[in-house]
């Protein structure tokens, strides 16, 4: 098509149309991935899947692996092994499972000895892994961090990890295009994670489901790589799967020199294409927002969703004066889970623990900014007496980096417990937890009930913030910092990033001997299997039972399912863990939550009447729980996306129907009513005689439901397709692949001879 008449497109657009191998009727199409991000929590189903169906994996030379979720931050100095270090048999068994994983399938692994270990979100653009253009996936909702390079970087569940590791392909629909412009100058004391938190207050967790979020504006364009990969990194708290910004000088800056990034000619072909990676002046969105970067203020949550936000200046908000009843309910509850009082000023609220890290605030410039804090306070200056404060750099090299710069000194002086990396306290999953009813200040990115441990507290603020709330053991407006800040500029060696990028490390380890019959297929070169296996997805199409009624809005997958239950190697036995926290009192006596009740424990169908069930994290132990404990179908009027795909990845069907119909069937519910949920027909039928409730779902979804089909054996009959789309690329985008570790790129240390660890 000439130029002239090709309608305009966005970056969205352009990447995906860059990455389609092959579109079916009804829209869903077959997409290239690029790049595989693998860590331990949301894998050993995966490949055991593989495993179980003799498939190899496609492209290990695309895919990179780390253990971040599960191992302690504690010092490595008498590091042994994995065995003798994690004590938590669980976490222990699947970080031991992705060592034997990675040797058995040949990938690239950063381990505990590796100093390029660290959070998968955190490391991939460290080592110019993730590059502008390319589609990257992980099993991880945090994966939309990678679009700040202007890439199409999404979380998915296990069942798509397996199907990505099998076929580098991902079905997908595409989703809508929405732009979210910020104009204007940023306050003193305002970060990019204030930007966004106001952003999520703004358009609410739901606000970009369904979309690809694109930031533009004077203030996205003013930041640097580290402060736009904070704000993509939280785009699936405002709903959406990913979020992108457009590369220019800043991204090109970032990348030059790193270990994966291409270079001498590959590097100019490469940003020449990446130049044109840009949304056209006359293409449009579907959903367009507007922020003044004016209106906002340091910020900080008050309750238990990421859009419960209030600038730092501001009170707890009143409940009574909210009109909906159910909204009121919810506003009660979070303050009843919070322990807040209706109109308290944020500034009185005093906390117990900080928590600086996690891969929305842990790379070196949130360190420095903290540090910049704690110097402001006084050279003398010590943590709050109570305040407990921690800071867990998001990987070995950050630390290292930070250690250059002496910013360790100025935290442990200040009283700072300073950490080997890991994802830590941002998820109750390793050691580092918060005590019941303890109140933290945490740089993380998500503050449902339960997420940094049973019954915590959790604030959401930036790193400037958690460091002046843990100077004064309340929560703190940073500006109060900040002219004394001039005045005190650290002073520090400064050192490059990139010299410790290529710094020595120690090697990974070598894909080992035969593990089992499988590892003849692991070489990259054979060709993919194209016979089909055997299906182990039951078919759907007609399910009667009783259904469980729930009211309440933003039902997240970590209220779904605790993440210390995600430890576990097997899809099955999770029905205990099913809203494990709602299910018991405090003492841990049986609550009176819906499923508890004697009419409701034998429940096939759950109806939520409130938006946005499923929100969160992509652990696709949230439906193993549900259809464990019995429920196949669950109702409600939206859901986060990941969410939706896991469950029909595993036979359940989630359906979307509008409010009213909700509210109707949450009523038969209520009753004890059973419902019967036909998907041929697509309708839900109600007890009594009344009228069925017609529902929408795609053609090929509820096909594949009805037939019990399996999404791996059928991409992998469009093998050829693949292949030819492999070739395509490795004309048009040659850096894409393989990478450097391969090679002679990288210089790697001699193995050493102990194997204790010094940073
Ligand atoms: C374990 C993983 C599935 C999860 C996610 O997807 O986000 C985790 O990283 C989290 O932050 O809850
Ligand atoms: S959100 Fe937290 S737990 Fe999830 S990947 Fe990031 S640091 Fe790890």
């Amino acid at each position: 098509m000439p130029a002239a008449t090709q309608k305009p497109r966005t970056l969205y657009d352009k990447i995906w149309d860059d990455h389609v191998i092959d579109v079916q009727e009804d829209g869903l199409a077959l997409i290239y991935i690029d790049r595989h991000l693998v860590h331990e929590v949301t894998s050993p189903q995966a490949f055991e899947g593989l495993r179980t169906a003799s498939r190899r994996v496609r492209r290990p030379d695309c895919t990179l692996v780390t253990v971040d979720h599960n191992i302690p931050t504690v010092s490595r100095k008498n590091f042994q092994s994995v065995e003798s270090f994690v004590a938590q048999p669980d976490s222990r068994a699947q970080c031991q499972a992705l060592e034997e994983n990675v040797k058995e399938f040949g990938l690239t692994y950063f381990g505990m000895t590796d100093r390029r270990q660290g959070i998968v979100h955190i490391i991939g653009p460290e080592q110019g892994f993730t590059l502008p253009g390319i589609t990257c996936v992980c099993g991880d909702s945090h994966t939309s961090t990678h679009g700040a390079f202007g890439s199409l970087a999404f979380g998915i569940g296990t069942s798509e990890v397996e199907h990505v590791l099998a076929t580098q392909t991902l079905l997908q629909k595409k989703g809508k295009n929405m732009r979210i412009t910020v104009e204007g100058t940023l306050p003193e004391g305002v970060t990019s994670k204030d930007v966004v938190l106001h952003i999520i207050g703004v358009i609410g967790t739901a606000g970009g489901t369904g979309c690809v979020v694109e930031y533009a504006g004077n203030v996205i364009r003013g930041f640097s790589m580290e402060a736009r990969m904070s704000m993509c990194n939280m785009s699936i708290e405002g709903g959406a799967r990913a979020g992108m910004i457009a590369p220019d000088e800043v991204t090109f800056e970032y990348l030059r020199g790193r270990p994966l990034a291409p270079k001498g000619e590959v590097w100019d072909r490469a940003e020449a294409y990446w130049r044109t990676l840009k949304t056209d002046a006359d293409a449009k969105f579907d959903i367009e927002v507007q922020i003044r970067a004016e209106d906002i203020l340091p910020t900080v949550t008050w309750g238990t969703s990421p859009q419960d936000v209030v600038s730092i200046t501001g009170s707890v908000p009143d409940p009574s004066s909210v009109q909906d009843e159910k909204k009121r309910e919810n506003i009660e509850r979070a303050l009843k889970y919070m322990g807040l009082t209706p109109g308290t000023p944020m500034q009185d609220i005093k906390i117990n623990k900080v928590f600086i890290g996690s891969c929305t605030n842990s790379r070196i410039e949130d360190l420095r900014s903290a540090a910049k804090i704690i110097l402001a306070a006084g050279p003398d200056a010590k943590v709050a007496p109570g305040v407990s404060a921690m800071i867990v750099p998001g990987s070995g090299l950050v630390k290292q980096h930070a250690e250059a710069e002496g910013l360790d000194v100025v935290f442990k002086r200040a009283g700072f417990d300073w950490r080997e990396a890991g994802c830590s306290m941002c998820l109750g999953m390793n050691p580092d937890k918060l005590e019941p009813e303890e109140r933290c200040a945490s740089t993380s990115n998500r503050n449902f009930e339960g997420r940094q441990g049973p019954r915590g507290r959790t604030h959401l603020v930036s790193p400037a913030m958690a460091a002046a709330a843990a100077m004064t053991g309340k929560l703190t407006d940073v500006r109060k910092f900040l002219g004394a800040a001039t005045d005190a500029q650290p002073k520090l060696k400064l050192t490059s990033a990139l010299d410790f990028l290529t710094d020595a490390v120690l090697p990974s380890p070598e894909p080992q001997g035969t593990v089992t019959s499988t590892s003849s297929v692991a070489a990259s070169d054979t060709p993919l299997p194209a016979a089909e296996a055997p299906s182990s997805v039951p078919p759907f199409r007609v399910l009667k039972g009783i259904a469980a009624p729930l009211h309440m809005e933003n039902v997240d997958t970590d209220m779904i399912i605790p993440a210390v239950f995600l430890k576990t190697l097997k899809r099955t036995g999770l029905a205990n863990a099913l809203f494990y926290a709602l299910r018991r009192t405090p003492s841990g006596e049986p609550s009176d939550f819906v499923l508890n009740r004697a009419s409701y424990t034998q429940s096939k169908i759950l109806v939520c009447d409130m938006p946005n069930f499923g929100c969160g994290s992509s652990r696709e132990h949230a439906p193993w729980a549900l259809k464990d404990f019995g429920i196949l179908c669950v109702i409600a009027p939206s859901f986060g996306d990941i969410f939706r795909n896991n469950c029909m990845q595993n036979g359940m069907l989630p359906i979307v129907l509008p409010d009213a119909d909700c509210r109707a069937l949450a009523e038969d519910a209520e009753a004890g009513h059973e419902l019967e949920v036909d998907l041929e027909k697509q309708e839900v039928r109600r007890p009594n005689g009344k009228p069925a409730i017609p529902f929408q779902v795609d053609q090929f979804r509820r096909h594949c439901l009805l037939n019990g089909l399996d999404d791996i054996a059928l991409t992998l009959q469009k093998v050829d397709r693949i292949e030819e789309f492999d070739k395509r690329r490795s004309e048009m985008w040659p850096w894409l692949d393989g990478f450097g570790y391969k090679g002679n790129k990288i210089p790697v240390a001699p193995e050493r001879k102990t194997k204790k660890m010094e940073w």
